[in-house]
């Protein structure tokens, strides 16, 4: 019953532009996100609009266009880059003959694929049930409306009550399961801890070569690849820094923009691994031309999980994609390192980031904390290029 429901894999991609100052990136995204889902787009509609309105797609002759642009085509996949009710969806679904998909089912699909370990299969059927709940609560009060409330309860809405009464046990079973999974973690970090081995996180948005830089650092073995959330869960490893100094290195799954709240809440748990590092490495693809963008998503997440206060340095990753742009390490004006700039495809620089790594592992005060650096609008990949 909680199958996830098959989609196709040739897809129309629909997005409208209401004034939103990211829209071509996002766009861009959205084709990333399908491409990493193993969809191939064959066609795109957009279109303008100055405000989010429901009725859009009513009596425009978008839907119309989406329809024609669905028989030329041969797609057997719609998919919106904005959030779909799912009244629109249905009615959307009718009108074209066709599956229709909104940006965050897009996302769980992708996880949904991707989740390997117990832990990672747990928090992602939840994330799933949970948008599956929203919505039929919606359609339940939907239907509630139509029929005037009290004393007319239909067979369909009973219906609809016993699913949310199943759902709502699996939720909570699976709740259950991923508490006892977090104690788990908890009391290995207990362990960890009482060694004092010097922990480090590597976090930054989805595809900025975090599994590649844990991979060089630990010689091991994580999968790396050119699509969105190539990673999806935790991987600790032990690495040696210096005599007698030692770190535990995670990598970790990336961030996006307008991640589904119920993913960000799944995840938490075992970003919460992030939270008790000593140290933060916010990898950045220093060569994409959204990067910017790119770190305040991320930091915006890491504040969520109050992860704001730990020492972080930027890693200025894929420099060898940047003409111009060479290995190094950057201080502010109180001679601590927010910054290094290096690439973990080839290795340079690595020897700065080894070296930033030991004397924070033995001093821990050489670092800043993301705190200390916003408001500075000192940009210093753009003084280099
Ligand atoms: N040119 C170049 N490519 C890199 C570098 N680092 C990583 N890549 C490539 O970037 C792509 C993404 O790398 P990953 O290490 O999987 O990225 P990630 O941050 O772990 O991605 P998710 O797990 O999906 O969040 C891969 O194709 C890597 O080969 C680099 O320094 N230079
Ligand atoms: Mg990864």
């Amino acid at each position: 019953m909680f199958d996830r429901p098959e989609i196709g894999n040739s897809v129309v991609l629909v997005a409208i532009d209401f004034g939103d100052i990211d829209f071509l990136e996002s766009l861009a995204e959205l084709k990333e996100l399908a491409r990493s889902a193993g969809l191939s787009v064959v066609a795109e509609v957009t279109g303008k609009r100055d405000r989010p309105d429901p009725a859009y797609f009513a009596g425009t002759g978008k839907v119309d266009e989406v329809g024609y642009c669905l028989k030329s085509v041969d797609a057997n996949l719609v998919i919106f880059n904005h959030q779909l009710s799912p009244a629109q969806e249905r009615n959307l679904e009718k009108r074209l003959e066709c599956r229709v998909i909104d940006r965050t089912s897009l996302i769980l699909d992708i996880f949904a694929q991707r989740a390997q370990s117990h832990e990672g299969k747990l928090q992602v059927e939840l994330a799933q049930l949970e948008h599956l709940m929203t919505r039929l609560v919606r359609g339940w009060t939907h239907l509630e409306r139509q029929k005037g409330g009290i004393g007319l309860r239909g067979p369909g809405e009973t219906q609809l009550e016993t699913d949310r009464r199943l759902i709502g046990k699996r939720v909570k079973l699976l709740k259950d399961r991923l508490a006892k999974a977090k104690m788990q973690r908890h009391v290995q970090r207990g362990a960890r801890h009482k060694g004092k081995v010097f922990s480090v996180s590597i976090v930054g948005y989805t595809n900025a070569g975090k599994s590649t830089l844990f991979n060089r650092m630990t010689k091991a073995q994580a999968y790396a690849a050119n699509q969105l959330f190539a990673t999806l869960d935790t991987t600790s490893r032990k690495v040696f820094l210096a005599e007698g100094e030692n770190m535990v290195l995670s990598d970790t799954v990336g961030f996006i923009r307008q991640l589904p709240h119920s993913l960000v809440a799944a995840f938490r748990a075992t970003l919460e691994e992030t939270i008790h590092a000593d140290l933060l490495l916010h990898v950045v693809d220093a060569s994409h031309p959204l990067r910017d963008q790119h770190i305040i998503e991320v930091n915006k997440v890491l504040k969520e999980i109050e992860a704001d206060q730990i020492p972080q340095v930027i890693v200025w990753n894929k420099i060898d994609l940047k003409p111009g742009l060479e290995h190094g390490v950057e201080t502010d004006e109180y001679g601590k390192i927010h910054g290094v700039r290096v690439s973990s495809l080839t290795g340079d620089g690595f020897d700065l980031l080894r070296a930033i790594l030991r004397d924070q592992a033995t001093t821990g005060t050489i670092v800043a904390t993301a705190k200390e650096s916003v408001g500075s609008d000192w940009s210093p990949l753009d003084e280099q290029a």
